[in-house]
């Protein structure tokens, strides 16, 4: 791994245009409860400001959690930092081979073998084949996927695919990787296992930015949080204190002992 991974963002904002919005009483922006401001342009389109001056600067060995309500911006955030979205205004400068695992199904092909779809779905995360070939043994073993690996991926339930998608992410090693907590459409039996994976992958990584729901699994793999609040950064703490501001006492109290208990078996 080279040390030079980094990303660093200067007054980064990231506006959707919509062309097709109904509503005629928008008249400067406005905030709901969810979701970021709504607001015009000057030529009087409807905008929704998704993040707005977002500044940060991650280095080697950082894991950061986002937290925040619905549509605050954090898989806008994570597709920033893929390089997916560009910057409206502002900079956003990734340095390094990032993997972004917020949508499992994306390279994958219906049409083809779930064993096709491995390599596949490894070269999207930026494996070569060659890499992805020394480790298919390994990720057919870890989906229990069994003849369903020959058959074409159109076949499986929506919980198989999720099975193979975790088997390739989980077996990669990024410079930079991008999580979204969207994971859960698998059984618990399996969850548990890939899990464990998940927090070996964790471990490989250079620097981690994990967008989640659950402060539990925030606390199993980060070291701090972000709290992002109508698309900008609100707080950038230590996991217990951010989860404290956002959800309050009892939830940074649970958050604490998680903490302790992940300490204890590392
Ligand atoms: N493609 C898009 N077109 C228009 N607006 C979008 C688009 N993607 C996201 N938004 C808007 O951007 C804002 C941020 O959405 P985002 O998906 O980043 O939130 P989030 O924090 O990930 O939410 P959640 O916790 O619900 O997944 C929301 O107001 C959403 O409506």
């Amino acid at each position: 791994m080279t040390s030079t991974v980094s990303i660093d963002t200067y007054q980064a904002c990231v506006d959707f245009p919509i062309f097709d919005a109904k509503s005629r009483s928008l008249k400067k922006a406005f905030l709901g409860k969810a979701g970021g401001a709504i607001g015009r342009t000057d030529s009087n389109t409807v905008v929704v400001e998704a993040l707005r001056d977002i500044t940060l600067s991650l280095k080697e060995g950082d894991r950061i959690g986002l937290v925040g309500h619905n549509g605050a911006g954090k898989s806008t955030l994570l597709r920033l930092l893929s390089g997916i979205y560009e910057p409206t205004r502002g900079s956003a400068v990734v340095r390094g081979r990032v993997a972004p695992v917020f949508d499992l199904g994306v390279g994958m092909d219906p049409e083809i073998s779930g064993f096709e779809n491995i390599i596949i779905r490894g070269l999207f995360l930026g494996m070569t084949r060659k890499q992805m070939q020394a480790k298919i043994d390994e990720i057919a073993d870890f989906t229990e996927l069994g003849e369903y690996l020959h058959m074409p991926l159109r076949t499986y339930s929506t919980g198989m695919r999720v099975r193979l998608a975790m088997g390739v992410v989980t077996s990669i090693d990024p410079e930079i990787l991008l999580l979204d907590e969207g994971i859960g459409a698998v059984d618990a039996e399996f969850m548990k296992k890939a899990r464990i994976r998940l927090q070996e992958l964790v471990k490989r990584s250079g620097i981690l930015v994990f967008a989640s729901h659950s402060n539990e699994f925030l606390a199993q793999l980060c070291d701090s949080a972000m709290w992002i609040d109508h698309g900008t950064i609100r707080m950038h703490s230590s996991i217990d204190e951010v989860v404290g501001a956002y959800e309050g006492p009892d939830a940074a109290a649970h958050v604490r002992r998680v903490l302790a208990e992940t300490g204890d078996r590392a």
